[in-house]
């Protein structure tokens, strides 16, 4: 039996020409620019010109392009190695990467897939929260490329994991590891930050923001933190429409211009790319600073911890249904 489990992620320009072609293949999407079709090709083109620049100047501080591929070949390997270290008959197992937007394509990781010829496929987001104009785009995508190249092997989908114990745990366990840095310089809010959305869009049901409540839940009672310890909040917000809120920057601002010491929890990446090392490192630090924050912690994104990849492990068995009980039936 031979398992491929494929890790999709939005994907990231790997050098500063790349960056304008990424931000159009982004825009192009129907997921993310919801208008008719013509509009969009012209728009999507229109708009990646428009913020090539301010795009390459955060690409820039990161050597000229993102970190998101490596990062995410990373946990592909690490998943392999948990899967195969646990001693459960699950044949061979090989985990592939497609990104959304820049390489590597669907178009190329399903013939990648066709050539190790797997019995089953696992789709696997690498977003606990589900969004339509992430996983759901992602899957659209990967189902378009397997049907186009006739790759017919049963799929298996993951479609979100916002509560999943390991990558509560392991958000936890950094967040509990940074805090007392960010007590030493005074009293502490914590702001869980994810990427956000058009507020239109969360309006038409997507039901991203509703299931990253539900991941802060989850780890503020595993740190029995109590509710004025800490907000969630929105980062990134590009364009003219409203986006859904509290914005990041504005509890920052808040909260530094209260004198307390920042913890700064990113809950919707899973891994270090510009959003996290320019936005929250660099941009929000420098806002929390000019603003008199005693202090500005970031805690850094689940990545490979073991606790993560051990849950992702355990949603891949799930999945395909090979999981022992957790306890033995007596007889
Ligand atoms: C949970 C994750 C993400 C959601 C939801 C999401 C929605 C979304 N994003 C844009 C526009 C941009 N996003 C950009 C970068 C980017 N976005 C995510 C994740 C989510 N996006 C990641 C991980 C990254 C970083 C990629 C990398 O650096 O490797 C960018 C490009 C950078 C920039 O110009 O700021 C844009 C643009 C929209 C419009 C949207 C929902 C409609
Ligand atoms: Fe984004
Ligand atoms: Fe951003």
């Amino acid at each position: 039996m031979r398992t491929a489990i494929v890790l999709f992620n939005l994907g990231g320009p790997d050098r500063p020409e790349a960056v304008e072609p990424f931000l159009r293949n982004l825009f192009s999407d129907p997921a993310i620019l919801r208008v008719p079709g013509f509009l969009r090709s012209f728009l999507a083109r229109t708009i990646a010109r428009r913020r090539a620049p301010i795009a390459r100047a955060v690409y820039d501080k990161l050597g000229g392009g993102s970190p998101l591929l490596p990062n995410t070949q990373a946990q592909a390997r690490a998943l392999e190695a948990a899967l195969s270290d646990r001693g459960l008959d699950l044949g061979e197992v090989r985990c592939f990467v497609a990104m959304r937007y820049w390489n590597p394509f669907a178009e190329e990781t399903v013939r990648e897939v066709q050539r190790f010829a797997p019995d089953r496929i696992v789709m696997l987001p690498l977003y606990p929260q589900f969004s339509t104009t992430t996983t759901a785009s992602s899957f659209d995508d990967w189902a378009r490329a397997a049907a186009k190249a006739g790759l017919t092997v049963p799929m298996l989908t993951i479609r979100d994991y916002p509560t999943e114990p390991g990558f509560i745990a392991a958000v936890s366990r950094l967040t509990a590891e940074r805090l007392p840095e960010a007590r030493a310089a005074g009293s502490v809010k914590i702001l869980f930050s994810a990427h956000g959305l058009p507020k239109k869009i969360v309006q038409a049901g997507d039901p991203y923001a509703e299931q990253v409540g539900s991941s802060v839940r989850a780890i503020a009672e595993r740190l029995g933190l109590s509710l004025d310890d800490y907000e969630v909040c929105f980062q990134s917000r590009v364009g003219p429409l409203e986006w859904i809120g509290p914005y990041t920057d504005e509890e920052i601002v808040r909260a530094a211009e209260a004198r307390q010491s920042i913890l700064l929890v990113p809950v919707a990446f899973v891994s270090e790319h510009s959003e996290t090392l320019v936005e929250l490192d660099i941009e929000y630090r420098h806002l929390a600073e000019k603003h008199g924050a005693p202090g500005y912690v970031r805690v850094p994104t689940v990545g490979t911890a073991p606790e993560f990849i051990a849950g992702l492990a355990d949603l891949v068995r799930r999945a395909i249904g090979t999981e022992r009980p957790a306890v033995l039936p007596s007889r």
